[in-house]
């Protein structure tokens, strides 16, 4: 059997080999890949075909940044929205921990007050994590609240090395490892946010760079995180697309030639172009454990990977839930619209009131005959959300059948059917008001009205 000592040694003689192989490219000029982000025209994602394998870990985990990234776009929770939220990923997240870490601002005592509450729950998962600013006082804050680990801001494109913080990238390098390291003496683990790393030069700064932090943990025996932040959600996905846009590429990059292993990789992805879940999944197939997201991908402009769009990523490629309680999302949307005062728009896939509800007539005489045929999975199940459809001019006969079935609960012989009095006398009502020129869809209320109305007038009850 290899011993620890020998194990170290290969281990540090390869990291040696890594050093040589990728040392830091400390350029004069900042290098902004202008030839992908021309900023005058649409971004372009080029090609170089080389194929980067799956490298999924076995474990794969969601975490949370409802309360940094989620709050930084909106007005700020309450305390009580906090823990109440809070409360909920747990619930969620269920007892194997699927939703990890939640991370919180140590800004405020407002912030802080919500960060004890927290704690004083007493859950196992999700842990309790923060986001500082870089500065010794606040890493003495993290270890007197009794964190173990916080963020800390590592930005690593030129954009952000050059034009924001004015630095070269040694000058950068040298200031971000001396911050880690007054964090590692103070026994705290850090998480170091790779901000815009789909900007920056894998190669010549972020592996050299990620080298530099697998020393680092060598010498003080403390974990240390990457985490790859898609800031602008440049990321993409596509086989044998380049870096720094290819997620795959970066992934495999930061895994095998900086050698940080995938339980300390995370992601954390904007929806600018639309790809903030596909690119959390790939995230996860190319070694990543965890991902970042949202409550609702609510973040920073178009938002963050959505937390809930995630926990259906994770069942779909791992086979099974693995404990969490998906009914929650819906508490959460209900809680949200109710006691925030924030609704999800409507066609928003699992929350939206609309998500799982059909218009189309001809679609909705499908959805009457077998629910499968027009709804993605088992939504009353999952979601607490039977398919509903709505009534308008193309509804048809079956799509009344199916409201008032939905509406009333009616199952197997007390369900109406599409050729029955009722459902053709409102749908004599429903044309009506179409030719009178309506171009809306029909309330609940109007709908439940006429129904009342029609039952009488027949002599039935439902
Ligand atoms: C500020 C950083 C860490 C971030 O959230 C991002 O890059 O998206």
């Amino acid at each position: 059997m290899i011993n620890r000592a020998v194990r170290m040694n290969y281990h540090t003689n390869l990291l040696e080999l890594e050093e040589h192989m990728y040392p830091l490219v400390d350029v004069q000029t900042p290098n902004v890949f202008h030839n992908l982000f021309p900023y005058t025209e649409v971004p372009k994602i080029a090609f170089n075909d080389r194929i980067v394998p799956h490298h999924m870990p076995d474990d794969i985990w969601i975490t949370d940044t409802t309360f940094r990234d989620g709050q930084q776009s909106r007005a700020p929770y309450s305390t009580e929205q906090i823990v109440t939220i809070f409360d909920y990923l747990h619930k969620l997240g269920g007892p194997n921990g699927r939703i990890r870490q939640s991370e919180f601002f140590l800004y405020s005592k407002k912030d802080r007050d919500a960060v004890y509450k927290c704690l004083e729950r007493g859950y196992k998962f999700p842990e309790v994590t923060s986001w500082i600013r870089a500065s010794k006082k606040d890493f003495e804050l993290v270890k007197d609240i009794g964190l173990k680990e916080t963020g800390i801001l590592v930005s690593c494109s030129d954009y952000h090395i050059f034009y924001k913080m004015k630095m070269t990238r040694r000058e950068a390098m040298e200031h971000y490892l001396s911050v880690i390291r007054e964090c590692l003496e103070t026994g705290i683990s850090p998480r170091c946010h790779l901000e815009d790393i789909t900007r920056a030069d894998i190669y010549g700064y972020v592996i050299p760079f990620c080298l530099e932090l697998n020393k680092l943990m060598e010498e003080y025996s403390i974990p240390i995180k990457v985490r790859c932040c898609d800031t602008m959600g440049y990321g993409v996905n596509y086989p044998g697309a380049v870096i720094p846009r290819s997620i795959p590429g970066i992934i495999y990059g930061i895994l095998t030639h900086a050698g940080i292993p995938s339980e300390l990789i995370e992601f954390h992805g904007h929806n600018d172009f639309y790809k903030a879940v596909s690119n959390s999944t790939t995230a996860w197939l190319y070694g990543a454990s965890g991902v970042n997201c949202s409550l609702f991908g609510i973040g920073e402009r178009t938002g963050n990977t959505p937390l809930e769009a995630m926990v259906f990523e994770y069942a779909q490629i791992k086979g099974s839930l693995d404990g969490m309680d998906t009914r929650v999302i819906t508490e959460l949307a209900e809680y949200y619209e109710k006691e925030i005062g924030y609704k999800v728009p409507s066609t928003t896939p699992f929350v939206g009131s609309a998500f799982n509800v059909t218009r189309a007539g001809i679609h909705a005489d499908g959805l009457l005959k077998n629910e499968e045929i027009y709804n993605i999975f088992d939504t009353d199940k999952f979601l607490g959300r039977p398919p509903q459809v709505a009534v308008s001019n193309t509804s048809g006969l079956a799509g009344i059948a199916h409201w008032i079935n939905n509406h009333y609960r009616l199952s197997g012989e007390s369900q109406v059917r599409k050729n029955s009095e009722l459902v053709q006398m409102i749908k004599v009502w429903v044309d009506a008001q179409y030719e009178e020129g309506r171009v809306t869809v029909l309330t609940d209320e109007e709908l439940i009205s006429v129904i009342e109305e029609s039952c009488r007038r027949l002599h039935i009850t439902l």
